[in-house]
């Protein structure tokens, strides 16, 4: 179902049918963190192990920065030397601006982990956001190994209260609804999008597509707190975009790896509209 032409369809990236999807909801923040820790290492362990020469990990910003801070290093005997690390989108400011993701995992993360300087790949923020995206389009190729789409392992992304992940944001022209069926079309052949007017500041970004996004081995939403909730549920129910529903598409509903596997981690605050199978594990849980 991949499409490598330039006009790849979101319909194609959706699967006939749901991709494998667990909704998996935590009594609190303090008890999904190891899990998802626990669900990296174990992910790049397997990876690594069946002969792979790294383990690609790409990963936003928001909340997610302190939850891994804290998280990630906590795991015992944990050698990161072979990820591979880079972004789902960032921000165009300096990395010693407090709004770079980049600069946050530097300081708070990247520190922590033997990950060697040359297995992150950050963006050049110095360059115009649309230079800058195909600068990072080229590096996470060359990074990747691929002309085509590139696939990471694992991206880790959050949603935003109003559906969007990464930097793709309900209604923007980056979702260019195509026609009336409600498909949604990216002309670009580019895996990395430039944005000037993010709804959520800062303004200027680059951000994975979906193509890429949905290319994916395993995609993990972290999700809590009690703002998620309405939202969540229309994500989770996709409904509203499979069936042309009213309203704005919204991003974190288009996620729908084509070969790979779906997470959504929540807290129960975030969970309090779902009605659906959510598992939900005890303490300690092992994804
Ligand atoms: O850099 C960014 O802004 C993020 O990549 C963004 O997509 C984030 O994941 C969501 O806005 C959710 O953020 P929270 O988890 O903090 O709600």
């Amino acid at each position: 179902m991949r499409t490598s032409d330039s006009t790849a369809h979101v319909g194609a990236v959706f699967t006939e049918t749901m991709p494998v999807r667990r909704v998996v909801a935590f009594v609190s923040g303090a008890e999904l963190g190891p899990a998802l820790a626990h669900l990296i290492v174990s992910r790049a362990e397997k990876t690594l192990s069946s002969g792979a020469a790294s383990f690609s990990l790409g990963l936003s910003g928001g909340s997610l920065v302190s939850l891994l801070s804290k998280e990630l290093p906590a795991v015992p005997n944990m050698d990161c030397s072979r990820w591979l690390v880079g972004f789902c989108d960032e921000r165009l400011v300096p990395f010693d601006d407090p709004e770079s993701t980049y600069g946050l995992y530097k300081s708070q993360l990247f520190t922590k982990l033997n990950i060697p300087d040359d297995r992150v790949v950050a963006i050049d923020p110095s360059l115009p956001v649309q230079q800058c995206a195909e600068d990072y389009a080229s590096k996470l190729s060359k990074a990747l190994d691929t002309q085509q789409t590139p696939v990471f392992d694992m991206l880790l992304l959050g949603m935003g209260p109003d559906g969007h992940t990464c930097s793709l944001f309900p209604d923007h022209p980056l979702l260019q609804i195509l026609d009336e069926s409600r498909k949604l079309c990216w002309k670009s052949r580019s895996p990395v999008a430039p944005i000037s007017d993010s709804p959520k500041p800062p303004p200027q970004r680059v951000t994975l597509t979906l193509p890429v996004v949905n290319a994916a081995r395993c995609v993990v939403f972290v999700s809590t707190g009690g703002s998620k909730a309405t939202v969540l549920k229309a994500c989770i129910k996709r409904a509203q975009v499979l069936e042309g529903g009213d309203g704005p598409v919204l991003p974190a509903a288009l996620v729908a790896p084509t070969h790979g596997e779906l997470f959504w981690l929540v807290d129960e605050p975030a969970a309090a509209s779902l009605t659906l199978d959510v598992e939900r594990p005890g303490p300690a849980a092992k994804l």
